[in-house]
């Protein structure tokens, strides 16, 4: 058959989606920390500083098909084509195996290179890709590389976001200075100021890949036909701009992605023709696409309406990224809004892994449900419930609990709610005398001394939230912690400020629906219905505040969590330490000299039999969560409160996670011997081991 386009045997492009419309609001961290966990296995090693110090606590291608139309002809309908295609192989099947490529909605399906095949790396200056990571990362893991490079971009782009937010910020206080607007209108200086404050300014998810691009920290820096080391099957990007940045795809708006006429010359290229589709997203703009995961309808570019109500307005051409996806099953005909569009059908490729979420959950079906990244889902509709709300109402959201694994289901039971840390009569918290003088929220004050306490600017930004009609969120509005901390310094008791307070993301509670579920081999554990934004607070690890030396011996308990600042930011055995934590360690030892003076932390959060919903977080060794230590009301860092933030985007439906901290061997029985437990994360890097 006559493929225009290919040449030989096509390789696979990528085809990718990512999860919302409109561009992302992100964050990042760099590294997860290790969190403080004791094990209940005994006190022996809780005053033993070295065992503390370990692991232990804490923490298609396109290509395919050849039914190509001949230039000029109209082409079939697809499902008669499909007829005709099964009709010609005898059998019930869809399309050949080359006519394999595909995602659903906020995945990526990197197409899986038959054995033998060599991924093709192309670059657009010399043979050879270049894949250098996050500013020169240099982790052999593949995954682990773009992992970073995401939490890279969001780092860069809150940092980014949060520039925007000063500058717009003191445009405003400039223009609230002047009396009038007729007096600013003849006053060139303010007029400047007024003219500032419209000019839009560059998007800062635009102004991070510019900069990653400068700093050589794109992943993938060249575009390759085939599969990228380190992405996988069901990977979900929130934006494409997270795509640009790991080098999938190259444009931050465009939808196909290709490989244009000038590389027909290049090394590697001789088997392919040109312009050849590499990496497609689909993203739920266009309203004639169609979604099912293991096959989808793929609606050409252009004609789309992209600033208005984001329908089809005019018809598509067979030009650029179009002419380059024209490799498989075509046609052109009238979509919704009756203006001619491309469509293209791409199917999954035989052989690759189930979706991710499809392995984790009972809900999804082969449709694509989380195009807008919440899962619509009501709680009495839920396999399995065991409980509609184990808050029993103390949360924003209920949370229930879901158990499709024992045999009859089970509650998780043996503990009591509690939203709130509790802190026992004989333990003194104190209370900061002083406060900022902030009205309203922090972030519009020039002079805030919370802000200069976290080093001259808030830990968070605040970043609008879509709004889902599926959660029914009242918080559109979503704070951020820019870059972890040693120490986060919120405002408390005695400041002014305004409770809704982007310095108050943590007192503020849970901001995304979560469900407890039981999992087959760690017990309960607990997963997002929403997406999960970098950042973004998961929830507090409450329990019961004690001193670590009333938990010492405590047998059976694996809810107890050491208060350590410093070893949450100091990480264990360096893998975990978080960038700039020297900057952070020192500032946080000159505040704390006294509290500094003993390492061994004085006290604990015991979630044992009071505890929230962070108390059936599991380990992984490949987390999504980190450990931040926060203070409000006192300065205390041995008493500071243990958060939950997320260190990625999470997708809907996937386990929160953070690493426990464990270090190999640091935790002993009764009688002195190691005890070890089995790690069942299932992340590529696992240590095979807890502890
Ligand atoms: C704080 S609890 C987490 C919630 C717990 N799964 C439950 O059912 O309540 C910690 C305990 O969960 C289990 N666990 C957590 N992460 C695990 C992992 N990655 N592999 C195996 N077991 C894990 C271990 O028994 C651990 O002591």
């Amino acid at each position: 058959m006559v493929i225009p386009g290919a040449g030989a045997e096509p390789r696979r492009p990528r085809s990718a989606r990512y999860a919302e419309k409109g561009y992302p609001n992100y964050a990042e961290h760099d590294q997860c920390p290790a969190p403080r966990w004791r094990s209940g296995v005994t006190g022996g090693r809780a005053n033993k500083p070295e065992a503390r110090r370990g692991r232990k606590r804490g923490l298609g291608d396109a290509a395919a098909e050849d039914v190509v139309v001949a230039e000029g002809k109209a082409p079939p309908p697809i499902l008669q084509r499909e007829e005709e295609a099964a009709q010609d192989q005898g059998r019930k099947r869809r399309m050949t195996d080359a006519a394999a490529s595909v995602a659903a909605a906020g995945k990526v399906f990197p197409l899986i290179a038959d054995e033998g095949d060599e991924e093709v790396e192309v670059s657009a200056t010399e043979g050879g890709g270049d894949e250098r990571g996050a500013a020169g990362v240099c982790s052999k893991n593949p995954r682990l590389r773009v992992m970073k490079t995401l939490r890279a971009f969001s780092t860069n782009y809150l940092h980014f976001v949060q520039e925007e937010q000063r500058r717009a910020e003191s445009v405003r206080q400039e223009l609230k200075a002047c009396r009038t607007l007729k007096r600013q209108n003849r006053n060139n200086q303010h007029n400047g100021g007024y003219q500032e404050a419209k000019q839009p300014s560059k998007r800062p998810d635009l102004k991070a890949l510019t900069k990653m691009r400068k700093d050589g920290a794109i992943l993938y820096q060249d575009k390759r036909i085939g599969h990228l080391p380190g992405t996988e099957v069901g990977d979900q990007f929130y934006s494409r701009a997270e795509m640009v940045a790991l080098g999938i795809h190259s444009h931050w708006m465009k939808g196909i992605d290709y490989m244009g006429m000038e590389y027909r010359d290049k090394k590697g290229c001789e088997n392919f023709t040109f312009p050849l589709a590499i990496c497609i997203v689909m993203s739920g703009a266009y309203e004639d696409d169609v979604d099912n995961a293991d096959e989808i309808i793929y609606t050409g570019q252009g004609g789309n309406n992209w600033l208005g109500n984001r329908r089809q307005k005019a018809e598509q051409t067979l030009l650029r990224g179009n002419l380059a996806l024209k490799v498989v099953d075509y046609c052109q005909e009238k979509g919704v809004q009756g203006h001619l569009v491309y469509k293209y059908r791409l199917k999954r490729l035989e052989g690759q892994p189930p979706l991710t979420t499809s392995q984790v959950t009972p809900l999804t079906t082969s449709q694509v449900l989380f195009a807008h990244g919440d899962v619509p889902m009501t709680i009495s509709e839920l396999p399995g419930l065991v409980c509609e709300d184990i808050s029993n109402g103390q949360e924003n959201f209920r949370i229930p609990a879901t158990n499709l694994v024992d045999n009859p289901p089970i509650p998780p039971s043996g503990f009591v709610y509690s939203k709130l840390l509790q802190i026992p009569n004989d333990i003194e918290i104190p209370i900061d005398s002083t406060g900022c003088d902030c009205s309203e929220d922090c972030s519009s004050s020039k002079n805030c001394s919370c802000a200069e306490r976290n080093g001259s600017d808030l830990p968070y930004v605040s970043t609008q939230r879509k709004s889902s009609k599926h959660n029914g969120s009242k918080h559109n509005s979503i704070g951020r912690l820019v870059e972890p901390k040693a120490v986060v310094y919120e405002c408390g008791t005695n400041c002014k400020c305004h409770c809704n307070c982007v310095n108050r993301t943590s007192q503020q509670g849970l901001k995304y629906r979560l469900e407890v579920f039981k999992t087959k081999s760690k017990g309960w554990g607990v997963r997002t219905w929403d997406t999960i934004l970098p950042g973004a607070l998961i929830c507090e690890y409450t329990g019961v505040l004690r001193r670590t030396t009333e938990v010492e011996g405590l047998l059976e308990n694996n809810y107890i969590f050491d208060i350590d600042c410093l070893e949450t930011m100091e990480g264990l055995d360096g893998r975990e330490q978080r960038a700039g934590s020297e900057l952070h360690m020192a500032s946080l030892h000159s505040e704390h000299d006294a509290e500094m003076a003993s390492r061994t932390p004085e006290y604990c959060i015991d979630a044992g039999s009071v505890g929230n919903v962070a108390r059936f977080i599991n380990h992984s060794c490949q987390p999504n969560l980190f450990i931040q230590c926060v203070l409000s009301s006192h300065s205390n860092i041995k008493l500071a409160k243990v958060m939950l933030f997320a260190a990625d985007t999470i997708p809907p439906l996937q386990e929160l996670s953070y690493d426990y901290g464990y270090r190999l061997d640091s935790v002993t029985g009764a009688d002195g011997n190691i005890v070890k437990l089995a790690c069942h994360c299932g992340a590529s890097n696992c240590r095979k081991r807890l502890y």
